[in-house]
């Protein structure tokens, strides 16, 4: 059973929480599996910065057969967001109002729009129920404005190293990135390789907050004792950027990290807590002991305050990264919450109703 890949196609004007909007959109995404009879069983997959609709690529522990995410049984769907470089609408689209590419004219998206987008979607495959949403990192971001915007939709909702509001730490880490872009003496001009150079630096400073101290010192220590020339951590920084030059482009980073500043799930209506309290679906919170960009207290906080949601921390040696790397390790998470609900135990939903007591 193959994965298909499939453009939906909006020809209406679509407007953007920004106040500006985009006369029409194109959302590449991925199918696989069957939606069945009743539509019960769809996983709706949300994916992170610099990732893809091809969910059986970056996340082939967790998606494909015999795995957690099961396509003979599942229909699983992941859609490429707003503003990235994999066929959706994005930075190096055509403007229709100008008939040339967008560049730096592309509107800010935010994760909320990026939400109404998959809502269109949703709809247009004829989904009415999510059995499952999960996301990591911004793509939780995602699935968490999800459960807030259609509290009936999404049965199930696992929100993997993610947060309910981007703290100043991560926006500072963001904000760093896109100087690296602005340096980049051809930024300012207009074809698809422009600031590419910036966003290898950028790319290098992200890889800093994606992994730890620890990571580095484990794989990327000295050989020896000699004067090298070149240190491992040097070529891997260099390397990791050259790597994601190959494959995305530095308007949509420079987009995408603006969109993952955007998470304020408080925004107009009334406060971060208010807004978690809206959700209902039954929710997993993953947190990754070891991560510096998302830590676990915003994931207790998330855990906190979604009503009923239980809490599980990996640990793991690749910091915020672990969402990507440690498939083994969130199957177990997951697998022991589904046990857990159908043991109708929720030990965390436990511990934060006597802590609120204390
Ligand atoms: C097919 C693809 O491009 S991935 C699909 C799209 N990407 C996404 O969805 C984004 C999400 N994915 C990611 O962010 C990453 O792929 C992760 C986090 C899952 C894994 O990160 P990786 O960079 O593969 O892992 P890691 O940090 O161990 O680096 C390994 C790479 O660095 C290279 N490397 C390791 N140490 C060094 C060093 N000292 N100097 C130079 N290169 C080094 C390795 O040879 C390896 O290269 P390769 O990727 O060409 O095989
Ligand atoms: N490595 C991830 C980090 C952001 O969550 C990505 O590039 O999408």
């Amino acid at each position: 059973m193959q994965a298909e890949f499939r453009h939906y196609h909006y020809p209406h004007t679509f407007p953007l929480e920004s106040g500006e909007s985009l006369a029409k959109l194109d959302l590449a995404y991925q199918t696989w599996g069957q939606m069945n009879a009743v539509g019960d069983n769809v996983i709706w997959i949300c994916h992170a910065f610099t990732g893809s609709q091809d969910v059986a690529d970056w996340w082939q522990g967790l998606v494909g057969p015999g795995k957690l995410f099961n396509p003979e049984n599942n229909f699983i769907v992941c859609a490429n967001i707003l503003g990235s470089h994999y066929g959706s609408t994005g930075p190096l689209s055509t403007d229709p109002s100008t008939g040339n590419p967008y560049f730096h004219s592309f509107p800010d998206i935010s994760i909320r729009d990026v939400v109404h987008s998959f809502e269109l979607l949703r709809k247009e495959l004829g989904i009415h129920t999510i059995k499952t949403c999960i996301g990591g990192s911004m793509g939780g971001q995602q699935a968490v404005e999800w459960g807030i915007i259609c509290p009936d939709l999404i049965q199930n909702l696992i929100l993997v190293a993610t947060n309910a509001v981007h703290s100043p730490w991560g926006v500072a880490f963001n904000e760093s990135q896109r100087m690296a872009i602005e340096v980049d003496k051809t930024w300012g001009e207009s074809h698809p390789k422009a600031g590419i150079e910036g966003m290898k630096a950028a790319r290098a400073t992200a890889l800093i907050s994606y992994r730890n101290y620890e990571t580095y010192q484990v794989t990327q220590s000295r050989q020896d004792h000699s004067l090298e020339k070149t240190l491992r951590a040097v070529s891997y920084q260099r390397y990791q950027g050259e790597k994601l030059a190959q494959r995305f482009n530095a308007y949509s980073y420079y987009i995408l990290s603006k969109m993952m500043d955007s998470q304020d799930v408080g925004r107009n209506r009334g406060g971060i807590i208010p807004a978690l309290k809206q959700i209902k679906s039954n929710t997993l919170v993953i947190g990754i002991k070891s991560d510096a960009l998302f830590p676990i207290v915003e994931q207790e906080f998330l855990a906190k305050h979604i009503p009923g949601a239980s809490f599980q921390v990996i640990d793991s040696l690749y910091g915020h990264d672990g969402f990507l790397i440690e498939s083994g390790l969130m199957t177990k998470a997951i697998r022991l919450w589904q046990k857990l609900q159908l043991l109708e135990v929720n030990p965390m939903a436990e511990f934060f109703r006597e802590l609120e007591q204390l």
